[in-house]
């Protein structure tokens, strides 16, 4: 890995806000209430969440260890604002999100949450350095500066020498920890991970998982990260799992 610095963050361009009361609590990164979903099966319907309470507050990172099948990534998905739940709300960072119009869910998605998913979906006609500017420079950075801050973080996480490389001329883990790189490029307030190292052998595994969890101590976003690895869960702050359709902490 290269020296790590500590990336920096990109200009916040989000609207100022109304300055909240002294004395109050900055808001959750990440609140769900009383979060149902249900798929329709045939006749029947199944309830994969039954009522998910789950806070996660600014900067810290919490792992979701739960078996197969049981509603993680449903879970993710609604949390992420990609999916909508059937009853309860999804708070992101103090915002009541269930029932704003679809256009702005997906710009709170943009400005304010990145996703790692267990498959990298990197552009594959793009290179390292271009697939991490691109969402800094949807979201209105020039590409100077957009660049410059993708090839912080590349480089924090031991690419930086394989900034123009395509996907397909890197190897799994420095696919993962480019995908990686593009979920903070605009400095999220909450990362959503789906098994982001399930792809991978143990080794790297543990390598890119520990450079993912280097960089959001670093940043200080609050993380949400599925993984089926217990010990990989153990260096979060917290452990949470699913049981009978809702979220119960850990030891
Ligand atoms: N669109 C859908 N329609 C019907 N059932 C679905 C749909 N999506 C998911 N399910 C069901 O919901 C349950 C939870 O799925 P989910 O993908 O959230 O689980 P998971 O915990 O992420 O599993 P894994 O660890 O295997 O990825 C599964 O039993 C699945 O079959």
């Amino acid at each position: 890995m290269d020296t790590p610095t500590n990336p920096k963050a990109p200009p916040d361009r989000r609207p100022a806000g109304p300055k909240p009361p002294p004395g109050t609590r900055p808001p959750l990164a990440l609140a769900l209430t009383g979060v149902v979903r249900r798929y329709t099966q045939g006749q029947g319907a199944l309830e994969i969440l039954r009522g998910v309470d789950l806070t996660i507050s600014h900067g810290q990172s919490v792992a979701l260890v739960a078996p197969s099948g049981s509603g993680k990534s449903t879970l993710l998905h609604i949390a992420g604002l990609l999916e909508h739940s059937d009853a309860g709300e999804v708070f992101i960072d103090g915002t009541p999100t269930a029932r704003l119009p679809d256009a702005e869910r997906t710009r709170i998605r943009r400005m304010s949450i990145g996703f790692v998913y267990q498959f990298h979906h990197l552009l594959g006609e793009f290179t390292a350095l271009e697939n991490v500017a691109m969402p800094q420079m949807i979201r209105g950075l020039t590409r100077k500066e957009a660049e410059a801050r993708a090839k912080d973080l590349l480089s924090y996480l031991g690419l930086g020498a394989r900034l123009t490389h395509r996907p397909a001329e890197l190897s799994g883990g420095e696919q993962q920890r480019v995908a990686i790189a593009r979920a903070l490029a605009n400095a999220p307030r909450l990362l959503l991970a789906d098994e982001p190292t399930g792809n991978l052998d143990p080794k790297t595994s543990d390598h890119v998982f520990g450079a993912m969890t280097e960089l959001v101590r670093a940043t200080g976003v609050a993380a949400l990260i599925a993984t089926h690895n217990l010990e990989l869960a153990s260096r979060m702050d917290r452990r949470v799992t699913l049981r009978e359709g809702k979220v119960v902490e850990l030891a």
